[in-house]
């Protein structure tokens, strides 16, 4: 099975620059983790749920598209919805934003059904320092491509983290395809 598929230039600089100003006029939530605990040791971020912002129904088209591409290029899993909203997660230098180790099965009703993770580089690459997002499928960690715009999709049971950020901001965004339990 794949561990990590990259799409490069999924979406274009001027494409994620709008997103991030679209998303940055909204007021932000404390990142909640899965299962809505709050636990800063384990992630410290802010979290725009993008269902509420009005604007971005086009973003959600393309990443759906870009889910059942790979899934059926690469993973082959049943999938049945896009049960969440998308989420941009901004992780500041000024808080060390991070996430530590983590799958993204969750105990919840839409948490427990994740089957991919989609995850969008919205930032330049150069506008900061830190925040890789590392994904360990096996014994070794693989380093997602940071390029704007590129999308990394992986199995939603695969460990990852991203590392603290050290200088400037960073903006992801991040959405689940779900279906039946694996078997
Ligand atoms: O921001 C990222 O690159 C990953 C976010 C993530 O792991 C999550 O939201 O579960
Ligand atoms: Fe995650």
């Amino acid at each position: 099975m794949l561990a990590l598929h990259t799409m490069p230039a999924a979406f274009s600089k001027s494409e994620c620059d709008a997103i991030i100003r679209r998303i940055s006029d909204v007021p932000t939530d404390e990142a909640l983790l899965v299962g809505r605990n709050r636990d800063h040791n384990l992630r410290k971020s802010q979290l725009v749920w993008t269902d509420e912002v009005e604007g971005t129904e086009w973003v959600m088209e393309r990443l759906i598209d870009l889910v059942r591409t790979a899934n059926r290029a690469h993973f082959e899993f049943d999938l049945t919805e896009f049960a969440e909203s998308p989420q941009v997660a901004i992780y500041k230098a000024s808080d060390s934003g991070h996430f530590v180790w983590h799958s993204d099965i969750g105990s919840g009703a839409a948490a427990g059904k994740r089957k991919l993770t989609l995850v969008l580089q919205l930032s330049d690459a150069d506008s900061y320092e830190g925040g890789d997002l590392e994904v360990m499928p096996g014994a070794h960690t693989l380093t997602a491509n940071r390029t704007q715009g590129c999308v990394s999709i992986f199995p939603s049971f695969t460990l990852h983290q991203v590392t603290p950020v050290t200088s400037g901001t960073r903006y992801s965004m991040t959405v689940w395809a779900h279906g039946p339990a694996f078997r």
